[in-house]
C-alpha cells in the first residue's frame, strides 16, 4: 500500500493553477491514486467566455482524465471549483467560499503563476508575489492546515551558475516592491524594470525569486516546502506518455520546427537541456506534500526537480532526436520540409534569420497577395523570431542544481511509493521520451490524426520537388544575369560548357572502342 496515497485519503486539498499545464496533471494524479480523498478545491477564474463550470467540465472530459474515471468514477463530485481571481484583492472569493476553504483545507498546492517572459513587472509581481503573499495569509488562518507546497522554478536564480537548495535573497525586499507597485505609474515601472531584474533575463524569473522570499518570511508560522522544477515537458509515463497541452518551453518550438517554419536557432549544442517531465514534477510534489505534513521538517526545505546532474541530455542530442522523429511521424500541412540547425554566433544567426526565415516568408506573402489572399507569413515569422529571442537565454547556458533534498526524499520513500510516485529521473530514456514528446505534440496539441501520416509524407514530397524547382530556377536566373553583365562569368561558362562537351566526346569515343 502506498503511504503517500493513503496520506491524501480523506483530505481536503486546495490547488491554485489547477487549470494550467502542471495543475491538471497534479489533480489527475491525486484523484487517480487517492480516490478516497475528501475534496479538491480549485481556485478558478472565468475565462475566454467560459464559466467556471464549463472550464472544469472541459478539463474533466479531456483525454488526460480518461484513466482517472476508471479509478474514481465520481470524479466530478470530488472537485469543487471556487471562483477566484488572483489578480484581485482577497482573490474576489465569496465570503461563504472563503469560510469553507479556511475551515476545511488540509494541504495547499500553490501552482498558479504568470509564466510569460514578457509580462510587465506590475502584473508579474501581482501574480507571482502579491498573490503568493495573500495565499500565505489565508493559509495562516487555516486551523487544519498540514502543509503548504509552493511551486517555484529552478530558474528563479538563473543569474547564478551553481544553485543550492536554499533561498537566495534579492537586492530589494519583496514588501517594498509590492508597495511600490501601488503608487508607481506604468511608465516608471517600465523604466526601473531592467534595474530591478538586474542580471536575470525577464520579469518571470525575478518575480518567482521574490515569491520565494515571501514564502521564507512566512515559514516560521507555516509548515512550508518549495518545489523548483526546471523546464517542464510532456508526460513521461502517466497517465500516458507524451501528453502536453500548451506551447510553453520546447513544445512551441517543436511545432515550429515540425511545420518547417523554424530553420535555425541560436543554441549551444553541448549545453544541458534541463527538461523534466510534468508527471515527474507532480510525483515529487505529492511526495513533498506527504513528507512535509508527516515529518514536519524544522526548516523550509527546497526540492530541485531537475534532470541535469542525474541524467543529463544536451540540446544537440535533443534537437537531433526531434528531427529524427519528424522523419517517422511528419506533421501535416508543413510550410517547408522540417530541417533545422543550431547557430552559435550573432553573424550566422542574423544571416540564417534573413535567408531561412524572413526571405521565404516574404516570398510566400508575395504569392498569397498574387493569388488574392491576405499575407500572414511575415507576421507569423516575426512572432516566432521574438519567441526564439526570449528562449535563447535558456538554451545557451548550463546550470548545476544540487539535488540533496530531492535525493534524501527518494530514500525516505517505501519501494511501493518509489514506484507509484516515481521521480527518479535516472530511469528516463531521453531518446524514447523525446520521441513520445514529439508524438504527443502532434496528437494532443495539434490534434492531428495518425491516419494522416501518408498524406503528410506526400505533402513533404511535393515540397521537396518545389524546393528543387525553385533552387534550379533561382540558379539559372542568377547565372543568366551574371553572364549578361560579366566577361569573367561568360569565360567561366564557356569553359564549363567546352569541358562538358570534351568529357562527353571522350566518353562516347571510349565506349565505341570497347564495343
Ligand atoms: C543539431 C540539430 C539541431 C536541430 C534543431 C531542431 C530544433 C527542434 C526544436 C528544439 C527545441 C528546443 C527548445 C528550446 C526551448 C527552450 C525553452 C526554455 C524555457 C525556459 C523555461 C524556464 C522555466 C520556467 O519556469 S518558465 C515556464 C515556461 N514559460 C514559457 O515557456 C513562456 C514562454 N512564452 C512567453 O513568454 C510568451 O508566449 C512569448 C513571449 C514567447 C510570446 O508572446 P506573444 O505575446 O508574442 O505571443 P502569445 O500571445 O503568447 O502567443 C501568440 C501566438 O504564439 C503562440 N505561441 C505562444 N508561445 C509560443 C511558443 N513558445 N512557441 C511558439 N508559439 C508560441 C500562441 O499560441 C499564439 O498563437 P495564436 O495562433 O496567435 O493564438
Ligand atoms: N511550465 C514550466 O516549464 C515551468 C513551470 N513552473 C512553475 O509551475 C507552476 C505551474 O506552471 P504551468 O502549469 O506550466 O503554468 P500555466 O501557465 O499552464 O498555468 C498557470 C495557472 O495559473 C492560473 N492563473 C494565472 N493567473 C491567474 C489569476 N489571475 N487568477 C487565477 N488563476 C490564475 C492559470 O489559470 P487560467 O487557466 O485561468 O489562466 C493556470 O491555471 C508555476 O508556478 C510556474 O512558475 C516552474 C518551472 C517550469
Amino acid at each position: 500500500m502506498s503511504m503517500i496515497a493513503a496520506f491524501y485519503s480523506g483530505k481536503s486539498i486546495l490547488i491554485t493553477g489547477a487549470t494550467g499545464f502542471m495543475g491538471k496533471v497534479l489533480m489527475e494524479k491525486l484523484l487517480r491514486t487517492s480516490p478516497d480523498l475528501k475534496v479538491v478545491y480549485i481556485l478558478v477564474r472565468p475565462k475566454a467566455g467560459q464559466t467556471l463550470q464549463q472550464r472544469v467540465f472541459q478539463i474533466l472530459n479531456s483525454k488526460l482524465f480518461e484513466k482517472v474515471k476508471e479509478f474514481c468514477p465520481n470524479v466530478h463530485e470530488k472537485i469543487r471549483a471556487v471562483s477566484a481571481d488572483l489578480n484581485q484583492n482577497d482573490f474576489a472569493i465569496s465570503k461563504e467560499d472563503l469560510q469553507e476553504l479556511l475551515s476545511c483545507t488540509n494541504i495547499v498546492f500553490h501552482c498558479a503563476a504568470t509564466v510569460r517572459f514578457d509580462d510587465n513587472l506590475r502584473h508579474a509581481v501581482q501574480l507571482n508575489v502579491t498573490a503568493t503573499q495573500q495565499l500565505l495569509l489565508m493559509a495562516s488562518q487555516m486551523p487544519k492546515l498540514e502543509a503548504f507546497i509552493h511551486i517555484s522554478t529552478a530558474f528563479a536564480n538563473c543569474n547564478l551558475k551553481h544553485i543550492d537548495e536554499v533561498i537566495y535573497p534579492c537586492s530589494v525586499e519583496p514588501k517594498k516592491i509590492i508597495d511600490s507597485m501601488e503608487w508607481l505609474d506604468d511608465a516608471i515601472i517600465d523604466e526601473i524594470t531592467p534595474k530591478l531584474i538586474g542580471d536575470r533575463p525577464n520579469t518571470y524569473t525575478y518575480t518567482k525569486a521574490l515569491g520565494e522570499m515571501v514564502v521564507q518570511q512566512e515559514s516560521e508560522n507555516l509548515n512550508i516546502a518549495i518545489v523548483r522544477p526546471s523546464i517542464v515537458g510532456a508526460t513521461w509515463q502517466e497517465p500516458f506518455p507524451g501528453w502536453v497541452d500548451n506551447l510553453n518551453g520546447p513544445s512551441g518550438l517543436i511545432i515550429a520546427a515540425g511545420k518547417g517554419f523554424l530553420r535555425s536557432i541560436r543554441a549551444t549544442p553541448m549545453a544541458v537541456a534541463d527538461l523534466i517531465p510534468v508527471d515527474t514534477v507532480v510525483n515529487l510534489t505529492l511526495a513533498v506534500g506527504w513528507y512535509t505534513a508527516v515529518h514536519r521538517p524544522k526548516s523550509t526545505l527546497i526540492y530541485h526537480c531537475t534532470s541535469g546532474n542525474l541524467n543529463p541530455c544536451n540540446w544537440g542530442k535533443m534537437g537531433l532526436q526531434v528531427l529524427a522523429t519528424f522523419e517517422k511521424v511528419p506533421f501535416e500541412r508543413a510550410f517547408r520540409r522540417p530541417y533545422a540547425d543550431f547557430t552559435t554566433n550573432n553573424f550566422t544567426t542574423h544571416y540564417w534569420n534573413a535567408v531561412s526565415h524572413r526571405a521565404p516568408a516574404i516570398i510566400y506573402d508575395f504569392y498569397l497577395r498574387l493569388t488574392g489572399r491576405k499575407p500572414r507569413m511575415t507576421k507569423l515569422m516575426n512572432r516566432l523570431l521574438r519567441t526564439i529571442s526570449m528562449l535563447e537565454y535558456f538554451i545557451n547556458r548550463s546550470w548545476e542544481w544540487s539535488t540533496y533534498n530531492t535525493e534524501m526524499l527518494m530514500s525516505e520513500l517505501s519501494p511501493e511509493d518509489q514506484r507509484v510516485f516515481n521521480f527518479d529521473v535516472r530511469q528516463l530514456n531521453w531518446l524514447e521520451y523525446i520521441e513520445n514528446y514529439v508524438l504527443g505534440v502532434k496528437k494532443y496539441l495539434l490534434k492531428e490524426d495518425m491516419a494522416g501520416i501518408p498524406e503528410a509524407r506526400q505533402h513533404l514530397r511535393r515540397l521537396r520537388n518545389i524546393h528543387y524547382l525553385f533552387n534550379t530556377a533561382l540558379f539559372l536566373i542568377v547565372w543568366r544575369l551574371l553572364i549578361a553583365r560579366s566577361q569573367m562569368a561568360r569565360n567561366v561558362w564557356f569553359f564549363i560548357v567546352s569541358f562538358c562537351y570534351k568529357f562527353l566526346s571522350y566518353f562516347r569515343a571510349s565506349s565505341t572502342l570497347k564495343a
